[in-house]
């Protein structure tokens, strides 16, 4: 039997984590296998995504869509000898990652025979202003989508959903628009009840350049972070990320995790997992446009964040 693909696609932060774990919380009995891809060192997403039945396959450090193509692929055909064979496959691809560089390379005839790409879901945050769709890296994003979902309507205005949604219309993205608040969309949506059993083929469209346009920074410590320290930190780190996400333990709280998210300019924290040993105790990855923070800076705003005594 064939093991079809779902294909998350989206830019930094949009929810596509979010929906994943929504996804598999509610696999209802589905056997379902997760590759995750972080584009940074350190592969924060592996840790925040829990449940899925056959496993988190984390492929950090580069991008599936270009560096990291042949890890993707000898990972596809690892999951496929696993016994029992997993029944769906879900690839979330890192928020810089082209897409469209993907699905050619899932156009690969034994994977396309084996594992054909059932799904391309395109996570958008709603409350993005629909210029945001002028850059070439989200209409990639968009291009090859079959499902938009929009996230974070709880947090933007009234009237953004229509306006993305009139935005997206306007590009002629042949794809169903459906609002995801905190990731729900029905895993009937996503997964097909019945599988082809000849895969469409599907044309990505030319290959764009590569080009080089974020970088992440990672930093890590085995001190806790005090918070109001990090607070301020993060409001002077803010005008120059595009992203960040970390893991650790606080001066306020210890013996337990705390994940932090700074995703369209917010900033929220949550309580995680107990801190496991051997690890770093803190750790936090840092996504700016290129040349826009250095490692030194970073290093010296968040040298102040530590407990130090
Ligand atoms: N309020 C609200 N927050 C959301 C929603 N969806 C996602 N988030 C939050 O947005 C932040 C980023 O979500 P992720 O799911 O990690 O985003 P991502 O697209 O996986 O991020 P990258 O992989 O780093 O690009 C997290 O703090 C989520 O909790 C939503 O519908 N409503």
């Amino acid at each position: 039997m064939p093991v079809p693909i779902l294909l998350v696609t989206g830019f930094l932060g949009a929810g596509k984590t979010t929906v994943v774990n929504h996804l598999l919380a509610h696999a209802e009995g589905r056997r379902i296998a997760a590759v995750v891809n972080d584009f940074g060192a350190i592969n924060i997403d592996a840790e925040l995504i829990a449940g899925a039945s056959d496993g988190v396959v984390s492929l950090a450090n580069g991008c599936i869509c270009c560096s990291l193509e042949g890890d993707l692929l000898r990972t596809l055909s690892t999951l496929l000898r696993r016994d029992p064979k997993p029944e769906y496959i879900v690839i979330e691809t890192s928020g810089v990652a082209d897409p469209s560089d993907i699905v050619r390379n899932l156009m690969d005839p034994v994977i396309l025979r084996e594992a054909p790409l059932e799904t391309v879901l395109c996570v958008m945050d709603a409350g993005t202003p629909p210029s945001a769709l002028d850059d070439a890296l989200v209409r990639a994003q968009l291009r090859v989508a079959d499902i938009v979902a929009l996230s974070k309507l709880d947090l933007a205005d009234e009237g953004a959903g229509a306006r993305m949604r009139e935005a997206i219309r306007v590009l002629r993205v042949p794809a169903v628009v459906v609002d995801a608040q905190h990731g729900e969309i029905p895993a009937a949506l996503l997964f097909p009840a019945t599988i082809d059993s000849a895969p469409a083929t599907r044309e990505p469209g030319p290959r764009r350049p590569a080009e080089e346009r974020f970088e992440t920074l990672s930093w890590t410590s085995d001190h806790p972070i005090s918070l109001p320290r990090l607070q301020q930190a993060i409001g002077r780190l803010a005008p120059k990320l595009a992203r960040a996400k970390g893991l650790f333990e606080t001066v306020e709280q210890p013996g337990r995790l705390t994940v932090f998210q700074f995703a369209g300019g917010r900033a929220t924290l949550a309580p995680g997992e107990a801190p496991t040993p051997g690890v770093p105790r803190s750790r936090i990855v840092f996504i700016a446009e290129l040349g826009v923070l250095s490692k030194a800076e970073l290093d010296g705003i968040l040298a102040e964040c530590v407990a130090s005594g």
